[in-house]
Protein backbone atom coordinates (compact mmCIF):
# COMPACT_ATOMS: atom_id res chain seq x y z
CA UNK A 1 0.00 0.00 0.00
CA UNK A 2 1.11 3.41 -0.78
CA UNK A 3 1.25 6.04 1.97
CA UNK A 4 1.49 9.92 0.76
CA UNK A 5 2.85 12.34 3.35
CA UNK A 6 4.42 15.87 3.43
CA UNK A 7 7.82 15.57 3.29
CA UNK A 8 10.87 14.61 3.05
CA UNK A 9 11.55 12.12 5.55
CA UNK A 10 12.22 14.24 8.76
CA UNK A 11 9.20 16.53 8.91
CA UNK A 12 6.48 15.68 11.40
CA UNK A 13 3.94 14.27 9.18
CA UNK A 14 6.25 11.79 8.17
CA UNK A 15 6.81 11.06 11.95
CA UNK A 16 2.95 10.94 12.32
CA UNK A 17 3.24 8.70 9.63
CA UNK A 18 5.35 6.02 11.30
CA UNK A 19 2.98 6.08 14.34
CA UNK A 20 1.03 4.56 12.12
CA UNK A 21 2.02 2.89 9.52
CA UNK A 22 4.39 0.17 9.54
CA UNK A 23 7.45 1.58 7.32
CA UNK A 24 8.48 -1.77 6.76
CA UNK A 25 5.29 -2.95 5.27
CA UNK A 26 4.12 -0.08 3.39
CA UNK A 27 5.24 2.30 0.76
CA UNK A 28 5.86 5.64 2.13
CA UNK A 29 5.93 8.73 -0.58
CA UNK A 30 7.13 11.84 0.52
CA UNK A 31 5.17 14.45 -1.82
CA UNK A 32 6.39 18.29 -1.79
CA UNK A 33 3.13 20.10 -0.52
CA UNK A 34 -0.17 19.08 1.26
CA UNK A 35 -1.92 19.58 -2.34
CA UNK A 36 0.01 16.92 -3.48
CA UNK A 37 -0.91 14.55 -0.92
CA UNK A 38 -4.54 15.13 -1.58
CA UNK A 39 -3.87 14.73 -4.91
CA UNK A 40 -2.35 11.61 -4.72
CA UNK A 41 -5.25 9.76 -2.86
CA UNK A 42 -7.84 11.59 -5.42
CA UNK A 43 -6.07 10.18 -8.56
CA UNK A 44 -5.40 6.57 -6.70
CA UNK A 45 -1.26 7.69 -6.75
CA UNK A 46 -1.57 6.29 -3.02
CA UNK A 47 -4.29 4.44 -0.86
CA UNK A 48 -4.05 6.92 2.18
CA UNK A 49 -2.30 10.12 2.95
CA UNK A 50 -1.49 12.02 6.00
CA UNK A 51 -1.71 15.64 6.60
CA UNK A 52 -1.55 18.35 9.38
CA UNK A 53 -4.13 19.50 10.41
CA UNK A 54 -4.30 22.29 13.38
CA UNK A 55 -1.67 22.95 15.93
CA UNK A 56 -1.82 24.67 19.55
CA UNK A 57 -0.40 27.59 19.14
CA UNK A 58 -0.98 28.28 15.67
CA UNK A 59 -4.38 27.33 15.03
CA UNK A 60 -5.82 25.45 11.60
CA UNK A 61 -3.72 24.71 8.62
CA UNK A 62 -5.78 26.29 5.86
CA UNK A 63 -4.67 24.13 3.23
CA UNK A 64 -5.82 21.32 4.89
CA UNK A 65 -8.94 22.38 5.32
CA UNK A 66 -9.59 24.38 2.18
CA UNK A 67 -9.21 20.01 0.76
CA UNK A 68 -11.33 18.58 3.37
CA UNK A 69 -14.09 21.21 1.66
CA UNK A 70 -13.55 20.46 -1.77
CA UNK A 71 -12.53 17.52 -2.30
CA UNK A 72 -13.87 13.65 -1.76
CA UNK A 73 -11.09 12.23 0.68
CA UNK A 74 -12.37 11.29 4.50
CA UNK A 75 -10.94 11.33 7.62
CA UNK A 76 -10.30 7.65 9.14
CA UNK A 77 -8.44 8.63 11.86
CA UNK A 78 -6.45 11.04 14.18
CA UNK A 79 -2.83 11.34 15.25
CA UNK A 80 -1.94 14.28 17.65
CA UNK A 81 2.05 14.80 18.22
CA UNK A 82 4.15 16.90 20.64
CA UNK A 83 6.25 18.67 17.94
CA UNK A 84 9.49 19.74 19.05
CA UNK A 85 11.75 22.45 17.45
CA UNK A 86 15.25 22.78 17.17
CA UNK A 87 17.74 25.34 15.23
CA UNK A 88 20.10 23.64 13.00
CA UNK A 89 23.19 24.35 11.34
CA UNK A 90 25.74 22.87 8.85
CA UNK A 91 28.16 24.43 11.81
CA UNK A 92 28.45 26.26 14.87
CA UNK A 93 27.81 30.20 13.39
CA UNK A 94 28.56 33.48 14.66
CA UNK A 95 26.11 35.37 12.95
CA UNK A 96 23.21 33.27 10.99
CA UNK A 97 21.47 35.89 8.73
CA UNK A 98 19.14 33.29 7.32
CA UNK A 99 16.58 30.70 8.48
CA UNK A 100 14.23 28.31 6.53
CA UNK A 101 11.64 26.45 7.88
CA UNK A 102 7.89 26.04 7.61
CA UNK A 103 5.78 28.84 7.94
CA UNK A 104 3.78 27.12 11.00
CA UNK A 105 7.19 26.50 12.28
CA UNK A 106 7.90 29.84 12.33
CA UNK A 107 5.18 30.57 14.30
CA UNK A 108 5.49 28.08 16.97
CA UNK A 109 8.92 29.65 17.79
CA UNK A 110 7.57 33.62 17.28
CA UNK A 111 9.24 34.36 20.50
CA UNK A 112 12.30 32.98 20.55
CA UNK A 113 12.86 34.37 16.75
CA UNK A 114 11.60 37.29 17.98
CA UNK A 115 13.90 37.73 21.20
CA UNK A 116 17.14 36.05 19.44
CA UNK A 117 16.75 36.71 15.65
CA UNK A 118 15.13 40.06 15.26
CA UNK A 119 16.75 40.87 11.87
CA UNK A 120 17.22 37.37 10.46
CA UNK A 121 16.06 36.81 7.10
CA UNK A 122 12.85 34.10 7.49
CA UNK A 123 13.07 31.73 4.25
CA UNK A 124 9.50 29.74 4.24
CA UNK A 125 9.34 26.77 2.68
CA UNK A 126 7.08 23.17 2.02
CA UNK A 127 8.29 21.44 4.98
CA UNK A 128 10.99 21.66 8.04
CA UNK A 129 12.86 18.46 6.49
CA UNK A 130 13.06 20.50 3.10
CA UNK A 131 14.24 23.64 5.03
CA UNK A 132 16.93 21.16 6.64
CA UNK A 133 17.90 20.18 3.01
CA UNK A 134 18.41 23.07 1.60
CA UNK A 135 20.45 24.46 5.03
CA UNK A 136 22.74 21.18 3.83
CA UNK A 137 23.28 22.60 0.43
CA UNK A 138 24.38 26.10 1.59
CA UNK A 139 20.97 27.95 0.98
CA UNK A 140 20.34 29.21 3.83
CA UNK A 141 22.13 29.74 7.56
CA UNK A 142 19.81 27.47 9.63
CA UNK A 143 17.30 25.35 9.79
CA UNK A 144 14.11 24.95 12.13
CA UNK A 145 13.58 21.55 11.64
CA UNK A 146 13.02 18.02 13.81
CA UNK A 147 16.09 16.40 15.02
CA UNK A 148 15.63 13.45 12.71
CA UNK A 149 15.40 15.89 9.69
CA UNK A 150 19.15 17.56 10.82
CA UNK A 151 19.99 13.95 11.41
CA UNK A 152 19.43 12.92 7.16
CA UNK A 153 21.11 16.45 6.51
CA UNK A 154 24.07 15.80 8.72
CA UNK A 155 23.19 19.07 10.41
CA UNK A 156 24.64 20.51 13.73
CA UNK A 157 21.42 21.35 16.61
CA UNK A 158 22.52 24.23 17.62
CA UNK A 159 19.80 24.98 20.25
CA UNK A 160 16.39 24.11 21.31
CA UNK A 161 13.97 23.26 21.70
CA UNK A 162 12.75 26.91 20.56
CA UNK A 163 9.08 26.13 20.18
CA UNK A 164 6.47 27.67 22.59
CA UNK A 165 5.54 25.31 25.27
CA UNK A 166 2.73 22.96 25.07
CA UNK A 167 2.93 22.38 21.15
CA UNK A 168 0.97 19.94 19.34
CA UNK A 169 0.12 19.50 16.24
CA UNK A 170 -3.39 17.04 14.72
CA UNK A 171 -2.58 15.33 11.83
CA UNK A 172 -5.67 13.43 9.70
CA UNK A 173 -5.08 9.81 7.86
CA UNK A 174 -7.05 10.50 4.65
CA UNK A 175 -8.51 7.96 2.00
CA UNK A 176 -10.73 7.90 -0.92
CA UNK A 177 -12.76 5.04 0.51
CA UNK A 178 -13.80 5.37 3.86
CA UNK A 179 -14.32 2.27 6.51
CA UNK A 180 -14.58 4.24 9.69
CA UNK A 181 -13.19 2.34 12.48
CA UNK A 182 -14.23 2.69 16.35
CA UNK A 183 -11.19 2.87 18.98
CA UNK A 184 -11.18 4.06 22.76
CA UNK A 185 -11.42 8.36 22.17
CA UNK A 186 -14.00 8.77 18.72
CA UNK A 187 -14.76 11.81 17.03
CA UNK A 188 -16.93 12.85 14.22
CA UNK A 189 -16.27 15.36 11.88
CA UNK A 190 -18.55 17.51 9.23
CA UNK A 191 -19.40 20.58 7.55
CA UNK A 192 -22.06 22.71 7.18
CA UNK A 193 -23.32 26.02 5.89
CA UNK A 194 -26.67 27.72 7.07
CA UNK A 195 -29.06 30.32 6.05
CA UNK A 196 -28.09 34.13 5.88
CA UNK A 197 -30.49 34.38 8.62
CA UNK A 198 -30.77 35.85 12.31
CA UNK A 199 -30.24 32.81 14.40
CA UNK A 200 -29.54 30.30 12.08
CA UNK A 201 -26.44 29.29 13.67
CA UNK A 202 -27.44 29.25 16.94
CA UNK A 203 -30.40 27.14 15.97
CA UNK A 204 -27.98 24.37 13.98
CA UNK A 205 -26.22 24.44 17.56
CA UNK A 206 -28.67 23.83 19.71
CA UNK A 207 -29.22 20.32 17.96
CA UNK A 208 -25.88 19.60 19.22
CA UNK A 209 -27.16 20.60 22.70
CA UNK A 210 -30.46 18.81 22.29
CA UNK A 211 -28.30 15.73 21.91
CA UNK A 212 -25.87 16.42 24.54
CA UNK A 213 -23.46 16.13 22.24
CA UNK A 214 -19.84 17.65 23.00
CA UNK A 215 -18.20 19.99 20.07
CA UNK A 216 -14.39 19.56 20.39
CA UNK A 217 -13.80 22.68 17.55
CA UNK A 218 -15.64 24.80 15.38
CA UNK A 219 -14.28 27.16 12.68
CA UNK A 220 -15.81 28.92 9.95
CA UNK A 221 -13.74 29.21 6.87
CA UNK A 222 -14.92 31.67 3.27
CA UNK A 223 -17.34 28.99 1.34
CA UNK A 224 -15.56 30.54 -1.93
CA UNK A 225 -18.61 31.60 -2.94
CA UNK A 226 -19.27 35.30 -2.01
CA UNK A 227 -17.34 37.60 0.36
CA UNK A 228 -19.45 36.84 3.96
CA UNK A 229 -20.72 33.71 3.01
CA UNK A 230 -19.11 30.90 5.05
CA UNK A 231 -18.78 27.07 5.74
CA UNK A 232 -18.37 25.40 9.57
CA UNK A 233 -16.00 22.74 10.39
CA UNK A 234 -17.23 20.88 13.02
CA UNK A 235 -15.83 17.82 15.32
CA UNK A 236 -18.10 15.78 17.59
CA UNK A 237 -16.96 13.88 20.98
CA UNK A 238 -18.70 10.81 19.40
CA UNK A 239 -18.63 8.39 16.62
CA UNK A 240 -21.36 7.88 13.92
CA UNK A 241 -22.68 4.68 14.98
CA UNK A 242 -23.63 5.98 18.54
CA UNK A 243 -27.89 6.93 18.17
CA UNK A 244 -27.33 10.43 19.53
CA UNK A 245 -24.52 11.06 17.21
CA UNK A 246 -26.58 9.89 14.05
CA UNK A 247 -29.77 11.20 15.00
CA UNK A 248 -27.99 14.79 15.59
CA UNK A 249 -26.47 14.36 12.16
CA UNK A 250 -29.84 14.03 10.69
CA UNK A 251 -31.70 16.65 11.84
CA UNK A 252 -28.39 19.07 11.34
CA UNK A 253 -27.94 17.63 7.54
CA UNK A 254 -32.06 18.72 7.55
CA UNK A 255 -31.79 22.27 8.68
CA UNK A 256 -28.51 23.01 6.80
CA UNK A 257 -27.87 24.40 3.05
CA UNK A 258 -24.85 22.26 2.70
CA UNK A 259 -23.88 19.20 5.05
CA UNK A 260 -20.76 16.93 4.41
CA UNK A 261 -19.47 14.19 6.73
CA UNK A 262 -15.76 14.19 6.44
CA UNK A 263 -15.34 11.06 8.69
CA UNK A 264 -15.95 8.93 12.18
CA UNK A 265 -12.69 7.96 13.37
CA UNK A 266 -10.49 7.53 16.78
CA UNK A 267 -7.93 9.45 18.20
CA UNK A 268 -4.20 8.35 18.95
CA UNK A 269 -1.85 10.37 21.04
CA UNK A 270 1.11 8.27 21.35
CA UNK A 271 2.88 11.51 23.19
CA UNK A 272 0.74 11.66 25.89
O1 LIG B 1 6.94 20.86 8.02
C1 LIG B 1 6.66 19.81 8.59
O2 LIG B 1 7.51 19.11 9.15
C2 LIG B 1 5.25 19.38 8.63
O3 LIG B 1 4.97 18.21 8.76
C3 LIG B 1 4.21 20.46 8.56
C4 LIG B 1 3.81 21.05 9.89
C5 LIG B 1 2.48 21.89 9.71
O4 LIG B 1 2.16 22.32 8.64
O5 LIG B 1 1.80 22.09 10.72
C6 LIG B 1 3.52 19.97 10.82
C7 LIG B 1 3.73 20.06 12.13
C8 LIG B 1 4.32 21.25 12.75
O6 LIG B 1 3.23 21.88 13.41
C9 LIG B 1 4.93 22.18 11.77
C10 LIG B 1 4.81 21.97 10.42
Amino acid sequence: MKIAYLGPIGSYSYEATRRFFNEEREELVACETIDDVFESIEENRAEFGVVPVENSIEGSVSTTFDYLLKSQVYIIKEIVLKVEHYLCAKEQMQRILTIASHPQAFSQCHDYLRRNFKDAKLIQVSSTSYAARICAEGEVDAAICSPLAAQQNNLKILTGPINHDNNYTRFFVITKNPNFEKGEKNKTSIIFSTYDKPGSLYKILAIFNLYDLNLTKIESRPAKTNLGEYVFFVDIDGFVDEEDVSDALKVVQRKSTFFKLLGSYSVICPDK
